[in-house]
């Protein structure tokens, strides 16, 4: 799996070919009247005809068959908790927080991605092209003969266990926990699993996904773009006949059968692609003198709103690193955001909250909800001797952010049992320690 190729680079203009057929792109034109080894040429979209230069994405696929060969979709019966439905529920605005979400149950029951899609919370609607939805996925088996796609935006996927082995149009790739991927709208894809596996994925209707202003940081730093993976051109060469594509269009799942695989494209060019990210290679940047930066200084990559610096969603990392800062109180500050936050653990356990939020589980903070320290935070942190330490060292917190108020599903408030009553008391024991001289 891990032996993959990969292109190199975020936003570029890419070719490739699969090596079993050489010269399989056209040269110097995107619809010759015959293509090499007559291949069908087909566009694909990712932005309107006429966007700027800047946000214009579009890749030209070569393939044995147009994706218009397929019989007409059908309501796909299965994956019944993923769901974009937001008034289910009566709104929460409580700190909530999820226990691990389960794995696939160990009865020999098979559960691949698409069916072990399960969705928390969102806002919007993919009808008007805004929102995001966040989801979990917990499967243990590969989807046969299929492929799936999203007809309503972008999905990152955040691998929290098991290493998902990704078969796309344009080529394969393997991603582990601790990286993540990007699948835009509209691309096929299938997911093979060699073991039970979890995840986060933030689905956003809008746009696509972007790496952020660097503003003063300069030319580099963060993420930086050559350490992102394009997967090269490969195709199935087995004769499948009966061949299921998977759309979520609206919200709903709809199935299709057709008598060919999508995954039948020789080769392709343009800059409208998937692409894995290893959160390891991320730049950190942070005070190196004193108090708190916001996070957004871990920015991974962006979902822009037509507001300027407001994000439809950020995602965001808290990597390991050095914690330098003098005279001041490290972990994340007391916190009422006029965004909303939702937190996820791949690795380890988080700095602000040590107990009580596990790798596979989360938190919401909606929109003014206050959060913060636990006390055994602020306790140790406030006394703490402020030497240069290492900080979350073999851990990966994330959050989503977004300046959308987003809705919490029937599943995510009842159905999946994991919300945790207790956890507003991680803050009850705090004292005022207010005294009317100045230390
Ligand atoms: O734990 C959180 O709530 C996320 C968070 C982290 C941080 O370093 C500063 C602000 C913030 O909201
Ligand atoms: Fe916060």
């Amino acid at each position: 799996m891990s032996e993959y190729k990969y292109l190199s680079g975020f936003g570029s203009h890419f070719s490739s070919e699969d090596e079993r057929y050489p010269n399989s792109l056209p040269v110097g034109q995107n619809s010759p009247q015959v293509c090499p080894y007559k291949l069908y040429a087909e566009q694909l979209s990712g932005s309107a005809f006429t966007a700027p230069r800047t946000e214009n994405v579009r890749t030209w696929l070569y393939r044995k068959l147009p994706s218009a060969v397929h019989l007409p979709f059908q309501p796909f019966k299965g994956a019944e908790y993923f769901r974009q439905n937001w008034d289910e529920q009566p709104p929460n605005p409580n700190q909530l927080r999820w226990k691990p979400f389960d794995l696939p149950p160990k009865d020999g029951k098979r559960v691949n991605f698409v069916e072990g899609l399960h969705t928390v919370c969102g806002a919007g609607d993919p009808r008007s092209r805004h929102g995001l939805a966040i989801h979990i996925y917990s499967c243990n088996s590969s989807m046969d003969n299929s492929a799936f796609y999203n007809s309503d935006g972008d999905f990152l996927i955040v691998p929290q266990q098991g290493v998902l082995d990704i078969t796309t149009e344009f080529g394969r790739m393997s991603v582990a926990p601790n990286e993540i991927c990007v699948i835009p709208q509209g691309i096929r894809f299938a997911v093979n699993v060699d073991s039970p596996s979890r995840g986060y994925i933030l689905e956003v209707y809008d746009g696509h996904f972007v790496l952020p202003d660097l503003g003063p940081i300069g030319a580099n730093g963060l993420a930086n773009p050559r350490d992102f993976e394009t997967p090269v051109a490969w195709f199935d060469d087995r004769d499948v006949k009966d061949f299921q594509v998977i759309s979520k269009f609206q919200g709903r799942l709809f199935v299709a059968k057709q008598n060919h695989s999508v995954f039948d494209v020789v080769a392709w060019h343009g800059n409208y692609v998937p692409f894995k990210y290893d959160l390891s290679k991320f730049m950190v940047i942070n005070s190196v003198s004193f108090d708190h930066c916001d996070p957004s200084i871990f920015t991974v990559l962006t979902c822009p709103s037509l507001r300027a610096g407001t994000a439809i969603a950020d995602f965001v990392i808290f990597p390991p690193r050095w914690s330098v800062q003098e005279h001041t109180f490290r972990p994340p500050y007391y916190h009422r955001n006029c965004m909303s936050e939702f937190m996820g653990l791949i690795l380890g356990k988080y700095e602000a909250k040590e107990d009580g939020f596990a790798a596979g589980g989360a938190t919401l903070h909606s929109m003014m909800t206050p959060h913060g320290p636990d006390v055994k935070c602020f306790e140790g942190a406030s006394n703490a001797k402020l030497v240069p330490e290492r900080v979350a060292e073999g851990t990966q917190a994330f959050m989503f952010e977004s300046s959308l108020s987003l809705a919490v599903t029937k599943w995510g408030e009842e159905t999946c049992q994991k919300l945790d009553a207790a956890y507003y008391e991680c803050w009850q024991a705090l004292k005022n320690n207010f005294q009317i001289t100045k230390n």
